[in-house]
């Protein structure tokens, strides 16, 4: 068996549960938060701090790793654990998303998609039995499917014809595997439309994947139209595999997606914001490069223990940011990942206490002050 999940414990009062993803690689409690690593890094981190941080089950990207540095040179190289380092569990996105949204789009067939590298503008052609291919080569734990994410908006035809056509792929990523030790979740679409989210559940439940990728959720569109389609599409899956709501999120996403029994989560946003200067504290979001910082000498964030907090000063970083020190993003992306990883542990005690809305309720109350 690759991967399966045991649920520890189920809410009372809400969606949310406590769990455990077995991979060969190791065991994840969920709810978990996937750091991403596009291209095979967890930007300016090294694999053992991101472990110390709390890191177990990383996110690294088909799309990015067949088109630099090639699926074969990481074959070659033992596999993408070993090229990069990594011993725990690894899961890699299918590029279906990232066809759609970062190469300049050629054309889409049935067979599969033309498209234009955003590196150097060389075209190539992704399928289910080529994205697969790379997948396997890769050696991820987790593969996701081939599958065709709708833009927001769309009209009710573009998203029905894309998550008709994410099922038929569905169908041809399963056929085409070949390693005995990589599961493959399914990814359910269907914009947001309730009928097209059944039917689109309905295809993936009966090829009996042993997970579930959410997705064509977190591309553009509100917040409260993204919980209402959770609302209405976690419940469509199996109560006893796991549900990734992909590409998700900030915090207040993350507790509302946990509310609504999602297991598991990537986002670039930690990482990201860290990168130009911004960083998560309780009480939202602190832009540390802006000037009103040059001479505060408390931490990012007085409640946070983090390495960087207990470290650092919020004008000491700020320097480093402005003065383009390598080291400044080093420790703002520590802190915004000690963030989030803390947040997912405080989450998942809060569910096994059986306290968990009250955690919410408390933790948003702060987040959304100001
Ligand atoms: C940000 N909002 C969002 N992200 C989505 C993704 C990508 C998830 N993140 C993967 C990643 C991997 C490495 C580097 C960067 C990102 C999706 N992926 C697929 N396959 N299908 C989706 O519908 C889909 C929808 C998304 N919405
Ligand atoms: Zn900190």
């Amino acid at each position: 068996m690759t991967v399966s999940f045991s649920i520890i414990k189920e809410d009372a009062r809400t969606g949310a549960r406590a769990g455990v993803l077995h991979t060969l690689r190791g065991d994840v409690e969920t709810p978990v938060f996937m750091p991403v690593g596009t291209q095979a890094t967890v930007k300016t981190m090294t694999p053992r701090e991101v472990w110390d941080l709390g890191g177990r089950l990383i996110l690294s990207n088909t799309y990015h790793l067949y088109l630099r540095p090639g699926a074969n040179l990481i074959r070659e190289a033992g596999g993408l654990h070993r090229f990069m380092g990594w011993t725990g569990p690894i899961l890699t996105d299918s590029g279906g998303f990232q066809v759609f949204s970062l190469a300049s789009l050629r054309r889409i067939e049935e067979e599969g998609v033309w498209f234009r590298s955003h590196i150097d503008g060389s075209e190539h052609f992704f399928s289910p039995e080529k994205a697969m291919a790379v997948q396997e080569a890769l050696g991820s734990d987790i593969a996701m499917a081939f599958d065709q994410c709708a833009p927001y908006p769309c009209t009710y035809e573009e998203a029905r014809e894309a998550m008709e056509r994410t099922s038929r792929w569905a169908l041809r990523c399963k056929e085409a595997r070949r390693r005995e030790d990589q599961a493959l979740f399914g990814i359910v679409q269907g914009g947001v439309h309730r009928d097209l989210r059944e039917k689109s559940a309905k295809d993936l439940v009966e090829l009996d994947f042993p997970g579930y990728g959410i997705g064509g959720l977190s591309v553009g569109e509100p917040k409260d139209i993204m919980y209402q389609v959770l609302d209405y599409t976690v419940p469509l899956l199996p109560r006893e595999k796991p549900r990734y709501l992909m590409g998700v999120g900030s915090p207040d996403c993350l507790l509302e997606g946990v509310a609504r029994g999602v297991d598991m989560f990537d986002c670039v946003l930690p990482t990201r914001i860290a990168r130009n200067g911004t960083v998560f504290t309780r009480e939202g979001k602190l832009v540390v490069r802006n000037a009103e910082y040059a001479r505060d000498f408390r931490p990012l964030d007085p409640e946070c223990n983090c390495y960087t907090c207990r470290h650092f000063t919020r004008a000491y970083i700020r320097h480093l940011i402005k003065a383009n020190e390598v080291l400044g993003i080093r420790l703002t992306t520590v802190h915004n990942l000690h963030f989030v990883f803390e947040l997912m542990r405080n989450i998942r005690r809060a569910i096994l206490e059986g306290n968990f809305l009250e955690y919410k309720v408390a933790f948003l109350a702060h987040w959304n002050k100001n």
